[in-house]
């Protein structure tokens, strides 16, 4: 597949917007016309900074206001369009993304559209040029791919072609079905955009709020499905409107972007084999579609391991065995001391000169590694490198076992450990156990339910796709919580089988629990640790009882409930005198609790799930988020 991106998508000049998108490995790309015209160089310049890069400029974009003129304004627009032509003929690109008319002027005409696009075509034929008409979702008179695609029917010109753009099909819900019937050399282009769903004005969502495929709630699979279908053998083109990558370094945006067409092209190679493809329709093997190892199986969470230092590693060390986790090893080699309570494992890691030493210096006590528990560990190390990710591999004493580990986003390590032996054979290769290694009852709490991050705004969409693409993990609902300092964005991510469990936080106020925790540890990590009991009274009651501090939750929250949901008032006065809060859904219920923060702003939720509730109480954030705001202010 030739991969390309609009320089509209990433920030910077558009010299460093080339230098990101070359290294980061993309074949070439759309120039955006306001990039060009702020350019200090000129056209063949471009050409050959372009063609240095090893990049090919596939799009001249964007031409507007062309097609269905009155007469003077379209032979204008001739003279016009001979200027950007001269242009591309000098910097070597062959292709124009003329889209669909905004313009008041325009004739709601499809035989004058067709008429006035042919002789556009026709100017660019003598030149060796292209043109492909796009429906733009807010084109006054052709806002659909099925009444640009009958113009272009009707011009009937060899040079003209239809561009396709994910974005104005989903985001108007009109069906992309359609596309397959459409000769795939009569489309010349496509464009892919994912974009959360929000009920706004068109316009506005798709020049504000686009993201990369993988990372909104559109079907881009589906789309860019039926484009093959269609017998589509052109490019796979990013273009991207979005105010948060106009300011995200573009290296980070560009790496993204190279993921989330990845993982497009591997979803759609999945869906494409999985349906029932009537004969002839088959893409041709022509297509090359990006084939990465499969998204790992994953079966829970291993171990969470946090950074510290000698001093910090004791005083954690405190606040985990009051949490009712028992020590029960030390490293062969290393200042690292383990933790258990049930099926839960945390690392204490001190050693001096280690990574985990860095992650402390950079960010005080912090989580810096997850081991995840993989079918398959190095295969889901092999996966996560195809998906633009760099491994790591730690120094490690004789005898100790070697685990593949990846870089996250943001710089954390992830292990994948393997599923069989048991965590324990796996942790007694590198740990001497304490003998008998009692005492891990606890308070009752058995697994990691989720982890929670605290992220940057421009790292929670590069989360989104990491977790999707690299971990297999699926996103559910984004959400907005409400603190008291500003709305904090939400999401959660799991796999299949609810195993493991992410929930990504962002907030755009600086002021919010979530950035106080961001600019107070230096970074987006993990910013609290859910786990999981059976029985959330008795636990707290035990946790209460070794000296836990749990967030103190308003008694309105508990007069209001009831009010909310059909509950017996002694279950009401039980949450109420725990300082437990309730959720419930159609599928179960939600209890859960907070502790106390440590310095660095990291805490700790106790969590029972009943039934198959699958959430994480967004309904109570608020209650969480004011309180934490009276404590930490
Ligand atoms: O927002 C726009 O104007 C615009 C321009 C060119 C495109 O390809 C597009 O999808 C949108
Ligand atoms: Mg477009």
């Amino acid at each position: 597949m030739h991969r390309s991106i609009a320089t509209v998508s990433l920030s910077g000049t558009l010299r460093e917007k080339l230098n990101a998108i070359a290294a980061a490995g993309f074949d070439g790309f759309e120039l955006f016309e306001a990039d060009f015209i702020n350019f200090s160089g000129s056209a063949s310049e471009l050409g050959r900074i372009a063609a240095d890069l090893g990049l090919s400029i596939d799009l001249y974009q964007p031409f507007r206001d062309f097609e269905a003129m009155p007469e003077a304004q379209f032979r204008r627009s001739l003279d016009r369009a001979e200027r950007k032509f001269d242009l591309m003929q000098a910097m070597g690109a062959s292709l124009m993304l003329c889209c669909s008319n905004t313009s008041p002027l325009v004739k709601d005409d499809p035989a004058l559209a067709a008429e006035q696009l042919h002789a556009l075509a026709e100017r660019a034929a003598r030149r060796g040029l292209r043109v492909g008409y796009e429906a733009l979702a807010w084109g006054r008179a052709t806002s659909l791919y099925s009444q640009a695609w009958e113009i272009v029917r009707r011009a009937d010109h060899p040079s003209l072609g239809l561009i396709l753009d994910s974005f104005h099909t989903l985001s108007l819900k009109d069906d992309p079905a359609g596309i397959a019937q459409i000769p795939g050399e009569k489309i010349f282009f496509v464009q892919m955009a994912d974009a959360p769903l929000m009920a706004m004005d068109v316009l506005q969502w798709a020049r504000h709020h686009r993201s990369f495929p993988g990372q909104g709630d559109f079907d881009v699979v589906g789309f860019f499905a039926q484009a093959l279908r269609a017998g589509y053998r052109g490019p796979l083109s990013l273009e991207i409107f979005n105010d948060v990558f106009r300011e995200t370094p573009n290296r980070r945006t560009a790496v993204d972007a190279m993921r989330s067409l990845l993982w497009l092209e591997s979803q759609v190679r999945e869906r494409l084999a999985a349906a029932e493809e009537p004969r002839g329709r088959l893409p041709a093997p022509t297509v090359e579609l990006c084939e990465p190892p499969p998204a790992p199986q994953l079966g829970g969470m291993g171990f969470i391991e946090f950074a510290a230092d000698e001093a910090a590693a004791q005083a954690l060390g405190q606040r985990l065995q009051q949490l009712g986790f028992a020590r029960i090893g030390r490293h062969r080699s290393k200042a690292v001391t383990l933790y258990r309570q049930g099926q839960v494992h945390f690392i204490v890691n001190a050693q001096p000169d280690s990574f985990a030493r860095q992650r402390f210096e950079l960010h005080g006590t912090s989580v810096c590694a997850l081991g995840l528990l993989a079918q398959d560990p190095e295969g889901a190390a092999a996966r996560a490198t195809a998906m633009c990710s760099q491994r790591h591999d730690s120094p490690r004493g004789p005898g100790e076992s070697a685990l593949p580990a990846i870089v996250a986003p943001g710089g954390n390590l992830i292990h994948f450990l393997p599923q069989s032996p048991d965590i324990e054979s796996l942790l007694r290769a590198d740990f001497v156990f304490d003998e008998p290694a009692t005492g891990c009852e606890g308070h009752g709490l058995l697994s990691v339910d989720h982890v929670a991050l605290g992220l940057a705004v421009d790292q929670l969409d590069t989360w989104v796709l990491f977790s999707r693409a690299v971990l297999g993990l699926e996103p559910g609902e984004s959400l907005e919580l409400a603190d008291p300092f500003g709305l904090v964005r939400n999401r959660g991510l799991s796999n299949a089988e609810r195993t493991v469990r992410l929930v990504l936080n962002a907030s755009v106020s600086q002021r919010t629990q979530t950035a106080r925790t961001l600019s107070r540890t230096g970074g987006g990590a993990v910013h609290h640790i859910a786990l999981r009991c059976e029985d959330i009274f008795a636990t707290v009651q035990r946790m209460r009882d070794a000296g836990v501090g749990f967030v103190p939750i308003s008694g309105n929250y508990y007069d209001d409930l009831p009010t909310r949901m059909d509950l017996a008032p002694e279950f009401v006065a039980r949450l109420r005198a725990a300082g437990v809060l309730f959720d419930r859904s159609a599928e179960g219920d939600y209890l859960h609790i907070y502790t106390q923060s440590l310095e660095e702003g990291l805490f700790f939720e106790v969590v029972q799930r009943i039934g198959d509730y699958d959430a994480y109480g967004a309904a109570n954030a608020p209650a969480r988020l004011a309180a934490q705001a009276l404590q930490h202010p």
